[in-house]
């Protein structure tokens, strides 16, 4: 099995967009539906969807709109400032605008305490705040926020990496998010394999990085 660190995932991601021209949008798409197919529509109809302002935020957005088109109830929770969210968190924020009433941007006390309210009532939460982009100890409402997920009894799926978890060494950054399946994106990650509480949890899925990334930047082969 191919095991790959943050630093060499990226360099693939930004191969397949940049280099071979893969829209980074299909990935994204890609992964929210990667995700979904894990999901019985016919046992959970309540999700919380908790996003950071990256991509992983997008892959979880994406999968909030794909659940949304099919009328389940959803709720939003975004952390960070969308000020600085990429594009592709931006476009998909901007049709779960048009779906979904319940979108909160948390940021205080007051919000915090509202979400852990709120989110006894969902039977399922996606957690979207880190990927690969996570490259400092988890602090601050990002840090209560995990706890909070962690602290309430519902299953629980991580979008590529737990968050928390540094997907090259396997340390934890802080608390990370105790997630029932992880679903990591066309590669395993070196940080999950080598943990054993997270490999035996994790499913990887292809997301439609062709294999020619993969082979330039792992093994450099170019033409
Ligand atoms: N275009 C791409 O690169 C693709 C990325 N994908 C998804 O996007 C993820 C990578 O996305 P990003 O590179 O945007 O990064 P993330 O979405 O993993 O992280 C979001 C941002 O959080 C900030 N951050 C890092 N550590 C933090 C901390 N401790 N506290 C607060 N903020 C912190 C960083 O500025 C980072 O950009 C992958 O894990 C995967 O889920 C996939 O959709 C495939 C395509
Ligand atoms: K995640």
């Amino acid at each position: 099995m191919i095991l790959v660190d943050k630093e060499k995932m990226r360099a693939i991601d930004s191969y397949a967009i940049n280099v071979l021209k893969v829209p980074a949008l299909s990935l994204v798409e890609r992964a929210s539906l990667a995700v979904l197919k894990h999901i019985n529509l016919n046992k959970f109809g309540y999700f919380a969807i908790v996003v950071g302002v990256g991509n992983n935020g997008a892959d979880g957005l994406a999968l909030a709109r794909n659940l949304l088109a099919r009328y389940k109830d959803v709720e939003i929770y975004i952390l960070g400032d969308v000020e600085k969210a990429s594009e592709e968190f931006r476009l998909n924020l901007e049709s779960c605008q048009m779906l979904c009433e319940e979108i909160f941007y948390v940021q205080s006390i007051e919000d915090l305490e509202e979400m852990e309210r709120r989110l006894n009532n969902v039977n399922l939460i996606v957690d979207a705040i880190f990927g690969t982009g996570l490259n400092r100890p988890v602090t601050g409402i990002y840090a209560t926020v995990v706890s909070i997920i962690n602290n309430v009894m519902k299953y629980k799926i991580s979008i590529d990496i737990p968050s928390g978890l540094d997907a090259s060494t396997g340390q934890d950054l802080g608390e990370v998010v105790d997630s029932d399946l992880i679903v990591t994106m066309q590669l395993m990650k070196k940080g999950i394999y080598e943990r054993e509480i997270y490999k035996k949890k994790c499913v990887i899925e292809d997301i439609g990085i062709p294999q020619k990334a993969i082979d330039s930047v792992l093994y450099g082969l170019v033409d």
